[in-house]
């Protein structure tokens, strides 16, 4: 079967610095896949490119076996930024109609997806206040509610859960997990936490725009020799 997400021998520079350097990585349907590593890793950038907002230097990258650039994938992604998005003088629920009136979703169809995903990151009560009024949570919710709305095939998330409290957080990987064992979604997920990458199926280690290493957390532990998967990055690093 041929992945949903194919990276090949990336490569990407911005005013001479290279930021990723010969990236490969292979993403299987239905897999939930982390991607962690310091701030400046590079992780944001290898990201937006599977998305199509940057363009490779060198090397190709594919979604859905479509190579990227490509717009008409975009109704199978969902993407949620590290920098939220939003419009900040309309409500929530105006922001949700605005990004489902992007996609093809007939009325019916976009009622039902505003209702499940507001409900998701439990924003149903504050979908009639403005934006401008939500806390960098609340904001951090609606972005991934957004990400959501389509109903993608494929979720790309930066830090979801960044400023979100333990008990949300908590109940939204449930629902990633959920999303991946039940409904078969292919899930990115970008993080510096690791009990966050430890939830992943397979996880890659991102430090200076390489891939140090990568696996599933048990054959990390293993390879490595170590029994917290905290150490993996440490031991992994100075390889
Ligand atoms: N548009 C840009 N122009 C110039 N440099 C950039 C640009 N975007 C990213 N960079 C640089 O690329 C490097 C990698 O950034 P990136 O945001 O991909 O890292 P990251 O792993 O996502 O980090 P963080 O967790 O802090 O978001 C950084 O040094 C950053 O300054």
């Amino acid at each position: 079967m041929n992945p949903a997400i194919k990276v090949e021998n990336v490569s990407k520079s911005f005013s001479k610095k290279a930021v990723l350097q010969k990236v490969d990585l292979s993403i299987e349907k239905g897999q939930l896949y982390g991607l962690i590593g310091p701030s400046g890793a590079g992780k944001t950038t290898l990201v937006k490119m599977i998305v199509g907002m940057e363009k490779a230097d060198n090397g190709e990258i594919q979604v859905l076996n479509t190579k990227m650039p490509n717009l008409a994938i975009l109704q199978e992604i969902g993407y949620m930024a590290q920098s939220d998005a939003l419009y900040a003088e309309l409500t929530g629920e105006e922001n949700l109609k605005f990004f489902a009136s992007l996609y093809k979703l007939n009325k019916e169809e976009q009622k039902n997806r505003i209702a499940y995903a507001s409900g998701l990151v439990n924003l149903t009560d504050d979908l009639k206040k403005r934006v401008s009024a939500y806390s960098g949570g609340m904001k951090r919710r609606l972005s991934l509610a957004i990400a959501l709305i389509q109903d993608p095939k494929i979720l790309i998330l930066d830090e979801p859960t960044v400023g979100i409290d333990p008990e949300l957080k908590l109940s939204i990987w449930n629902e990633l997990l959920r999303l991946k064992n039940e409904e078969g979604k292919t899930i990115i997920v970008t993080t510096h936490v690791m009990d966050e990458a430890e939830r992943c199926d397979y996880v890659a280690m991102v430090r200076d725009g390489r891939i140090l290493t990568s696996g599933t957390p048990a054959e990390l532990k293993e390879k490595y020799q170590v029994d917290r998967f905290d150490e993996v990055f440490l031991k992994a690093g100075v390889k």
